[in-house]
Parts: structure tokens; C-alpha cells; sequence
């Protein structure tokens, strides 16, 4: 059986007191028993949440990472620097990274193949634009993201993986895709899997991603291909993370 997953990525937001008072919440809540969390704050705030998490059912995620390892890249950071301050889930190919900053399939794969190298479990984004949902291009294109990244890696590094499945046009929108919407492509991902290996679709673990919040977790998490949500907007506040944890359990 898949251990759910609620992983709370706070873009570029949040504080060194944000962090602070996840970490006191947190300490005290009363949590499913069968629940895997993770935080994913900016680099910035890594060392104090490391120190913060320490105790606590939180575990630790980047936002991002560089597919080399060290040298003259200013303003990059690598896998094995993240692991040093105890990360260990890092976000890889996250729509606003694939469109903002231009990174490529290829970036993606080196990026995926860095964080495994590192130790860390990459959680690979994948996700359709609106307009490519309206030309009924949704499922080539999250399967192509998929797929290419996977065509690098072998069996014991495929099983490493998480995936998030976030459709652009839900994310930050307030409009959610319909668990039908959200499950039907999630099976898609799964069904895909299983051409690789069934060992390896049964233990993947899926996310959605996008205007998840706590009215809308409970019913998206029911679905039999979601095993977790990716959360942006609503994992900066307490009670509503909280809320999506719940809903997990
Ligand atoms: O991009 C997301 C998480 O990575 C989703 O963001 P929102 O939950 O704010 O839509």
C-alpha cells in the first residue's frame, strides 16, 4: 500500500518566522498515523527549518536544484548542498520553472538524474496548459513529460521518484481540475507505468497539484490514483495545511 503524501510548496513566500510557527503547529497536531508531510520553503529558510522540523512529523523539500555539482554557476544550488541541510524531497521541472525560466525536457533530466545522485527523491511536475487541454492535447503532453524522463533512468532510479501531476491552469487560478478531470489523467500516468514496470506503478506516488485547499483535498484524495497533493497557496497557512493533511489520512 502507498503511504500518502502532502508536500506544501511555498513558492517565493513565507518567512524565517513562518517557518517557526509550521514547525510549533506542527509538534502538537494530531496527524493520521499513515502520512508522509514535507515543507518546501525557499532555500533561504532551509538551515532554520532543518533545525525547526527537527521532532516534528515534518519532513524537509526544495524547489528546485542545478544538475551540476559545483563550480561557476551564481545563484544555483546543488543536490548535495540541499542534502547537507537535510532535504529530502526536491521539486523537479515545476511548470512556473519549465515557463518562467525556460527550463527544457533535458534540463529536467539532469536535474532529476542530479537529485538522485544526491540522495534526494525528485518530485517530477509534469502538467498541460489550457490550451493545450482545449486541443485535446493533455494526456501526449503530461505522458511526453513523463515519458522522457524516464526513457533516462533505469528500474532502481524510476522507483525513486515521485510525480506531480499539476495542469497550468489550475495552478494559482483558484479553479481546480474535477477529481474526474485530475483522476482520469492520473490513471493515465499509472497506466503508463505499468508498461514499464507493475511493480513500479503500483508503489508511485502520485500527486495533484493546483488550488488544492481544504474544501476541495478531501474529495481529489479519494481518487484512486491520487495518493497526495502538491500544495502551493494553501500550504502557507497553518489550518488549512493542516485541513489537506486531515483529509490524507
Ligand atoms: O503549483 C502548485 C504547487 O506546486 C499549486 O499552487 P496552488 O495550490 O497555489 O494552485
Amino acid at each position: 500500500m502507498r503511504t500518502p503524501l502532502i508536500a506544501g510548496n511555498w513558492k517565493m513566500n513565507g518567512s524565517a518566522r513562518l517557518v517557526e510557527e509550521f514547525a510549533a503547529a506542527f509538534a502538537k497536531a494530531s496527524l493520521p498515523q499513515k502520512l508522509d508531510i514535507v515543507l518546501i520553503p525557499p532555500f533561504p529558510y532551509l538551515d532554520a527549518a532543518q533545525r525547526a522540523f527537527a521532532g516534528t512529523p515534518l519532513a524537509l523539500g526544495a524547489q528546485n536544484l542545478n544538475a551540476f555539482e559545483s563550480g561557476a554557476h551564481t545563484g544555483e544550488v546543488s543536490g548535495a548542498m540541499l542534502a547537507e541541510f537535510g532535504v529530502r524531497y526536491v521539486l523537479v521541472g515545476h511548470s512556473e520553472r519549465r515557463q518562467l525560466y525556460r527550463e527544457s525536457d533535458d534540463d529536467v533530466c539532469a536535474r532529476v538524474e542530479a537529485a538522485l545522485n544526491a540522495g534526494l527523491t525528485p518530485i517530477l511536475c509534469v502538467g498541460e496548459t489550457l490550451e493545450e487541454r482545449d486541443g485535446e492535447r493533455t494526456m501526449d503532453v503530461v505522458l511526453g513529460q513523463v515519458k522522457v524522463v524516464m526513457d533516462r533512468l533505469d528500474g532502481a532510479q524510476r522507483a525513486k521518484l515521485a510525480l506531480a501531476y499539476e495542469p497550468v491552469w489550475a495552478i494559482g487560478t483558484g479553479r481546480t481540475a474535477t477529481p474526474e478531470q485530475a483522476q482520469e489523467v492520473m490513471a493515465g500516468i499509472r497506466a503508463y507505468l505499468k508498461t514499464l514496470d507493475t511493480a513500479l506503478a503500483e508503489q508511485a506516488i502520485l500527486l495533484y497539484g493546483g488550488s488544492m485547499n481544504a474544501s476541495n483535498a478531501a474529495e481529489l484524495l479519494a481518487q484512486p490514483d491520487i495518493d497526495g497533493g502538491l500544495v502551493g497557496g494553501a500550504s502557507l497557512k497553518i489550518d488549512d495545511f493542516n485541513a489537506i493533511c486531515q483529509s490524507a489520512g
